[in-house]
């Protein structure tokens, strides 16, 4: 069961994204949100701290939509500013749901912005609300802000500390705070990715820090990378310094492995290693595996194209765009219905019959979830002329559905859960389909097979093997 209301729809997440001493804090965040807009395009927001009051501006909406107006960025004074882009996994697309998330304390106000998703949010709101807790919004960061009121502790980090350890899930976090400065951390075993970076001339007052999901929004600003935070890690930064603690210790690290096949941008690094090369690594390892004779390799748009790079290079067979990709569609369908949708994949996606006619097409995309896109795309190949359709997947194929922060279908939805291979090649209309092996996966990410990289990231859409305990789900809880 998926615990989101609006679960009928492919999969996203969300970036976050926060500045700490610098100028134009508001703008740069908006900058950095618009490079992170590929992991989350329902809603955005900005809020913004000045040394004595916090400013904020959220909306439905991508980033440009609802920051385009300068009079909004300068709306949001101050040198410190955190953002957010949403894309929900716990509480629907409405504008109380819209991330940072904000509130008034005894000592002063906090926000906080969340990529990933809790596990046993549902659990601790029940016994928030018979506390008398008033949750604002439906969302399961929310439990953020009514754990760290209810905390005993005196100062704010503490409170921030007593509440992370009382969650279960996948969580990075960037926390504004009044006396504390700025938050950063990753889930104890750092199922999604945040990165540290600092941007060069604001050294004074130990100015210029950088938290983001992904380095690709580092570069944006002209910042540096630093380094990733690690697994558990909290970050404080504030005028001292910057500041790490590992209050769980060290837990291994279980990094989500879709975000290298999928979610991140081709030219982020994650974990030091670039996601074009990953990328491309995997196409030439399911070349190696499933090779078979053809005439051209073509990528499904977007995310299928660094693969189909790798997988045409290994192959030797010429790599053209026999599929071109409409950049006014978004990078998903929100929309709740099959026809809807059906219709969606074939405003995005158009055959380029100069390419695919009298040709064998290989077909190279990075997953099959309910196979909407799939059949769209293998019947319009087939209707440009192609004599045969291969198709060829960079990931294991999708079995189960994520609970940490990605929202895809409910099981009964996914293809593969309820089809073999054969059964899926037949219903999408292909004469063969191949998908990457897990030690295929693993040695294009630099490890020696499924065996050490089980060991080091989540697989579980693929494999069913959840490493943080599905508490709601197990007590039939939903939000
Ligand atoms: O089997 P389905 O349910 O159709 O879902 C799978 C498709 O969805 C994703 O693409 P998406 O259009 O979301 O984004 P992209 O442009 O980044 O590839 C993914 O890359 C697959 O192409
Ligand atoms: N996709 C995400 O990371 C979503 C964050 C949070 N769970 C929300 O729904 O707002
Ligand atoms: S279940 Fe899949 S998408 Fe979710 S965190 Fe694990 S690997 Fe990533
Ligand atoms: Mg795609």
């Amino acid at each position: 069961m998926n615990l989101n209301e609006t679960s009928n729809r492919p999969y996203e997440e969300c970036g976050v994204f926060g500045v700490w001493g610098v100028p134009d804090a508001a703008a740069l965040t908006a900058l950095g949100l618009h490079a992170l807009q590929h992991r989350g395009q329902e809603a955005a927001g900005i809020v913004s701290y000045d040394g004595e009051r916090f400013h904020q501006h959220k909306g439905l909406g991508l980033v440009g939509e609802v920051f385009g107006d300068s009079r909004v960025i300068a709306s949001l004074p101050g040198p410190v500013a955190i953002g957010h882009n949403r894309y929900a996994t716990t509480g629907g697309t409405h504008v109380r749901n819209v991330q940072p998330l904000y509130a008034d304390y005894e000592f002063g106000g906090l926000s906080v912005a969340h990529n990933g998703n809790l596990t046993n949010s549902a659990t601790l709101k029940q016994a928030l609300v018979k506390r008398g807790c008033i949750f604002q919004s439906m969302t399961d960061t929310e439990v953020f802000i009514h754990l760290i009121a209810i905390s005993l502790y005196s100062n704010v980090l503490d409170r921030f500390l007593d509440a992370v350890k009382q969650v279960k899930g996948a969580y990075s976090l960037i926390t504004l705070t009044p006396n504390d400065g700025l938050i950063g951390m990753r889930d104890p075993l750092g199922v999604r990715p945040l990165v540290l970076g600092r941007l060069p001339g604001h050294e004074v007052g130990n100015g210029g820090w950088v938290l983001s999901s992904e380095t690709c929004a580092l570069d944006i600003i002209g910042a540096e990378y630093v380094r990733d935070i690690e697994p558990g890690e909290v970050v404080v930064i504030d005028e001292t310094g910057i500041r790490s603690l590992h209050p769980f210790g060290d837990q291994g690290a279980r990094f989500c492995v879709f975000e290298h096949i999928y979610f991140a941008r081709p030219d982020s690094v994650l974990e030091h290693v670039p996601v074009y090369e990953a990328r491309k690594k995997i196409g030439a390892e399911l070349a190696l595996e499933s090779g078979v004779e053809a005439d051209v390799v073509v990528p499904v748009p977007d995310s299928g194209v660094p693969s189909a790079v790798g997988y045409a290079a290994q192959s030797n067979i010429p790599f053209e765009l026999g599929i071109i990709r409409n950049h006014y569609v978004g990078r998903t369908f929100i929309e709740p219905t099959d026809q809807i949708r059906n219709l969606g994949v074939k405003m995005k996606h158009s055959a380029n019959r100069a390419v695919l006619a009298g040709k064998r097409v290989i077909l190279v995309d990075d997953s099959i979830v309910r196979g909407t896109t799939s059949r769209k795309i293998v019947d319009m190949v087939r209707a440009a002329g192609a004599t045969e359709v291969h198709m060829r997947i960079t990931s294991p194929p999708t079995k189960h559905p994520c609970f940490y922060g990605i929202d895809t279908p409910e099981e009964s939805k996914l293809m593969a859960a309820t089809h073999t291979v054969e059964e899926m090649a037949k219903a999408i209309g292909v004469e063969s389909l191949a998908f990457v092996s897990f030690d295929g996966l693993y040695r294009a990410l630099g490890h020696n097979g499924r065996a050490e990289g089980a060991t080091r990231y989540c697989d579980a859409c693929f494999t069913g093997d959840y490493p943080i305990s599905l508490v709601d789900k197990e007590g039939n809880l939903v939000h």
